[in-house]
């Protein structure tokens, strides 16, 4: 790779998507905070921004860091997708323009109201049947039996995709938040089902087997109307997908895992729960960054930070740093506080890909909360939980809690 034209970035040879990085990314975050406004990654021969001044300025600057290019590692101008390429995520205007367009409307806050009684009254059918068993205190798995049991009981059916194969989710969306990464030994594991797992996940998206009351009918309804082409409907199902579920499993996961391990603020979120949930959820994705890396290429020689990221080279976005970055968060960014205000936060991306699905995530979010405020007087850790290392996603594979009901 040339050099930068101007000025130069200090390399970091750690490899941000080993093992030991992705089971604790947060030293490495700090050193690559401190090491400037643009970092080298000697592992991959790229750029890097850790900060939240620059990590925000790629986001918002659409012409000048791509997406259409790919949002991982590989770079679709030189590389083959391993499948075919995102019509939003991995697309820039004017062909994302179309697609998001319908998927926001789709996924607005206003049409979501529709399902909020639903949503609320299920999760309160979960929460009851994890707690039957229990008698004044009951421990918990809050990975299986919450954090993966909601989003799947909820979302699969207001996509309207069928009962059978929904367990085929997580895995695809596991791989595929693996893919935006190296060719790891995570991508390796997941490539001897990825076939499979593609085939699936695209057989779900054709009309003749999506229920006609779901996101996924609306999309086909879009097509109908013309507003997207009917070859692009199925591509934009498999968008809620692939992003619908292990994004949220996680999101989930982290706020649970927020607010079980900071008991004061757990009493805090039940004395106004309805008005805390939101602050809580979005305050857990800033702190936890359950998407923590996403790439982008240069469209031209850019100068930004002082440094020229030259055209044509991939830079690598670290959100789950500048979501801790103390110049924008100030001294306590480390502090999980819900009285915090988290707007602004990168967990969700900024600009014009920022995440389309933010308010299905904070609606099932409030769903849960609400359910678990009304039924917990207070939860702590039971044992030490276990990391889920993916190359993308900040996770846990166990979330042991002990709930003392209220
Ligand atoms: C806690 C849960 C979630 C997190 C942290 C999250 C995070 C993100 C981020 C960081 C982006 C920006 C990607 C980029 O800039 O390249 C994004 C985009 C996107 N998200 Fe999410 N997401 C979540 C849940 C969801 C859900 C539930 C859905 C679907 C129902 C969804 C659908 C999408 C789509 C389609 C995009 C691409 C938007 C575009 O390119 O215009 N996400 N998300
Ligand atoms: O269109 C797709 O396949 C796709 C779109 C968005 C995501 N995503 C990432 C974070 N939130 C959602 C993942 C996959």
């Amino acid at each position: 790779m040339s050099a930068p034209t101007l000025g130069y970035a200090p390399t970091i040879d750690v490899d941000p998507f080993c093992d030991e990085v992705l089971a604790d990314p947060i030293p490495l975050q700090r050193q690559l905070r401190a090491a400037g406004p643009v970092v080298h990654l000697g592992s991959y021969d790229i750029l890097a921004f850790a900060r939240y001044e620059q990590v925000r300025a790629a986001l918002v600057d659409w012409q000048g860091f791509q997406s259409a290019a790919g949002v991982g590692l590989a770079n679709f101008r030189t590389e083959q997708p391993w499948r075919p390429p995102s019509l939003l995520l991995e697309a820039d205007p004017p062909h994302h323009d179309a697609p998001r367009r319908v998927l926001q409307k789709i996924l607005s806050p206003r049409a979501l109201r529709t399902l909020r009684d639903d949503w609320f009254a299920d999760a309160e059918a979960l929460v009851e049947k994890v707690l039957a068993d229990g008698t004044h205190i009951v421990e918990i798995d809050a990975v299986t039996e919450l954090a993966e049991a909601f989003p799947l009981r909820v979302f699969p059916d207001a996509v309207g995709i069928p009962q059978q194969g929904r367990e085929n989710l997580l895995p695809y969306g596991d791989h595929l938040f693996n893919s935006f990464g190296p060719r790891n030994h995570l991508v390796e594991a997941g490539e001897s089902r990825a076939g499979e797992l593609q085939e699936w996940t695209s057989a779900q998206c054709r009309r003749d087997v999506l229920a006609p009351d779901g996101f996924g009918a609306e999309i086909w309804a879009a097509a109908d109307r013309g507003d997207i082409l009917f070859d692009q409907a199925p591509l934009i199902v498999r968008s809620l997908l692939s992003a619908g579920v292990d994004t949220t499993v996680h999101g989930l996961s982290a706020v649970l895992h927020a607010l079980a391990t900071h008991p004061e603020q757990w009493s805090r979120f039940r004395e106004a729960p309805a008005a805390a949930a939101r602050v809580a959820f979005d305050e857990a994705v800033r702190w936890e960054s359950p998407v923590q890396v996403f790439f982008r290429t240069a469209t031209r020689d850019i100068e930004i930070g002082g440094r020229t990221v030259p055209e044509g080279h991939k830079i690598l976005m670290f959100l789950g740093a500048a979501n801790r970055d103390d110049r924008r968060w100030g001294a306590d960014a480390d502090r999980f506080d819900l009285g915090r205000d988290p707007s602004g936060h990168v967990g969700f991306g900024m600009g014009i890909h920022q995440c389309v699905g933010q308010h299905v995530a904070r609606l099932e979010a409030e769903a849960l909360l609400t359910a678990l405020a009304r039924r917990v007087e207070h939860l702590e850790p039971a044992a030490p939980p276990r990391r889920h290392l993916n190359n993308t996603l900040r996770s846990w594979d166990s979330l042991p809690l002990r709930l003392h009901l209220a």
